[in-house]
């Protein structure tokens, strides 16, 4: 009997293959990183090919860990880091460019363009997002633009465009020998292109950004059969059964299925995402309305999302730019080698600043240099602006909401550091709870799967299977988070304008 379901969490870092039980633990894992390309100052990419290398061998080396054969496997569900966008050849499956990921801000010039008439809120009330190079249909229009003869033959049907959920369901599913061609709900809603009332892409939009329909997958939901992985994969036979992009996936690996629960999640960047149930919800304060889930034939459920570009790459960008630390990890012992931030602030806009500020002109920042401040002080403070740039994310959420929250579920690879989760609960002043499972994307990617499939039977069985590792209580005082805010909010303002 089938008692496991394979998770694949394709991240902006990494790709890993998690098997979880019935219980929601982890059986086994195996995970591969890939390469990150900054061809030019703005520019990020990634290689479609290695992911999905990277995938295929991952499948096949967690089912050797685990001992298990297909047939052990219920279903397979797939998370990914969104917006990121693929293009290839519908007959060979060859990427006819490397994949624009989505901190990469090349498209700045399209967005100008489409702001001049109309702004950049114009498209919001139909998809929840503001103008922004993040957003996948931007990167599709520079696609099209620039990359030669891709138009002619996007409109002659040769070409497929995906994010990074489309790419690995096309290629597990059976690739140009009869690989299904979709995506879900809460991918469609980060593309601009997706109305958020009756998720389907909207002409009107499609026309805006110049982008032909026949090339776009078909708008799934989160949680059903979309096909059968092929024979020559490591999982041949096994159905796909869940799709969520990565955030909602971590919200539904939460068990944050209902209206005002929320969760955020420290990887690369970081991602508060807020429940507002059946109804898209408007934001006044800067954060996205985005799709949480859908199940099969079930309502459509949304959230609102401060997304922040960078938190943990920052740390990444201290270990491979300037050689501070030798491993993420070593940044834990090197902040704690200081008392304070010695007034030491940054602020990582590499890619601008996303919610809730949508700044594309500001660029990274360090203030508050003295003789005194060393490796230490810069290793504090890029700890410490992970935790308040999701505190000024939380400011906004509960500005929108109708009652504000009194804790934050936390997941992700940063929620390792006890001292940020710590420091968090301190510049937030609610608790900070963190999960046994931190896996809570592949949780939630396994969870949609699942369901789909009768292997849990609904989202009560769910629930059940969430339990509290450790909670962190505020212990600053109100005055002192107050201050260190405000000189926080100064350090922000620095950043504006500068690119
Ligand atoms: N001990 C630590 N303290 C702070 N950040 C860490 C620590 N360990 C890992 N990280 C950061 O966490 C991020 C990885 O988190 P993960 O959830 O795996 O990311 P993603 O899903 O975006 O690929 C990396 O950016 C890494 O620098
Ligand atoms: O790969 P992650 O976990 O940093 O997530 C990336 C987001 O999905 C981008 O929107």
């Amino acid at each position: 009997m089938a008692d496991h379901i394979l998770a694949l969490d394709q991240g902006t870092t990494s790709t890993r293959a998690i098997i979880f039980d019935r219980d929601g633990r982890i059986v086994a894992t195996a995970q591969r990183e890939h390469r990150q390309s900054f061809p030019q100052p703005g520019w990020v990419e990634h290689d479609a090919t290695e992911i999905w290398r990277n995938a295929r061998n991952c499948i096949g080396l967690v089912l050797a860990d685990a001992q298990l054969t297909p047939a052990d496997i219920a279903a397979v569900g797939i998370t990914n880091q969104r917006e990121t966008t693929v293009c290839w050849d519908r007959k060979t499956g060859r990427p006819l460019h490397p994949a624009i990921v989505w901190q990469d801000t090349r498209t700045q010039g399209i967005v100008d363009r489409i702001a001049e008439h109309g702004g950049v809120d114009q498209f919001r009330e139909r998809t929840g997002l503001p103008l922004n190079a993040y957003f996948t249909a931007t990167k599709i229009a520079w696609l099209l633009e620039n990359v030669e003869g891709l138009r002619e033959r996007a409109n002659a049907g040769e070409v497929l465009f995906g994010t990074v959920d489309t790419w690995l369901t096309w290629q597990l599913t059976g690739g140009p020998k009869g690989g299904v061609h979709v995506t879900d709900v809460t991918n469609a809603s980060r593309s601009l292109l997706m109305r958020l009332d009756s998720c389907e892409w909207d002409a009107e939009l499609l026309a805006a950004f110049g982008i032909p329909r026949a090339s776009l997958p078909e708008i799934r939901s989160s949680s059903e059969v979309y096909g059968h992985c092929a024979e020559w994969t490591p999982i041949a036979g096994v159905p796909v059964a869940g799709i969520l992009g990565d955030q909602q996936a971590a919200t539904f690996g939460q068990a944050a299925f209902d209206e005002g629960e929320a969760k955020n999640t420290y990887g690369t960047g970081s991602f508060l995402v807020y429940g507002t149930g059946t109804e898209p919800v408007l934001s006044s304060h800067g954060l996205l309305t985005t799709v949480a889930y859908k199940l099969g034939d079930g309502a459509t459920h949304y959230a609102l999302e401060g997304s922040i570009a960078v938190t943990g790459s920052l740390v990444q960008w201290l270990r491979d730019n300037l050689g501070l630390i030798s491993t993420s990890a070593e940044i834990e012992p090197l902040a704690a080698s200081v008392d304070d931030n010695g007034g030491c602030y940054i602020v990582p806009a590499f890619s601008g600043l996303y919610a809730p500020w949508w700044r594309p002109d500001a660029r990274g920042v360090i203030v508050g240099l003295t003789r005194y401040i060393t490796k230490g002080h810069i290793a504090r403070a890029a700890l410490e602006s992970t935790a308040f740039q999701s505190a000024d994310v939380l400011e906004a959420c509960n500005a929108d909401a109708d009652e504000p929250l009194t804790e934050l579920r936390v997941d992700g690879g940063m929620t390792v550091n006890d001292a940020l989760m710590q420091f968090q609960a301190d510049v937030l002043g609610v608790p900070v709870v963190r999960p046994v499972i931190t896996e809570t994307t592949a949780l939630g990617a396994a969870f949609a799967a699942g369901l789909a499939v009768g292997f849990w039977a609904d989202l009560d069985a769910l629930r059940a299977l969430w339990r509290e590792d450790r909670r962190f209580e505020p212990a600053m005082s109100p005055d002192e988070r107050a201050r260190l805010r405000r000189e926080w909010r100064k350090a922000v303002s620095r950043s504006f304008d500068l690119a």
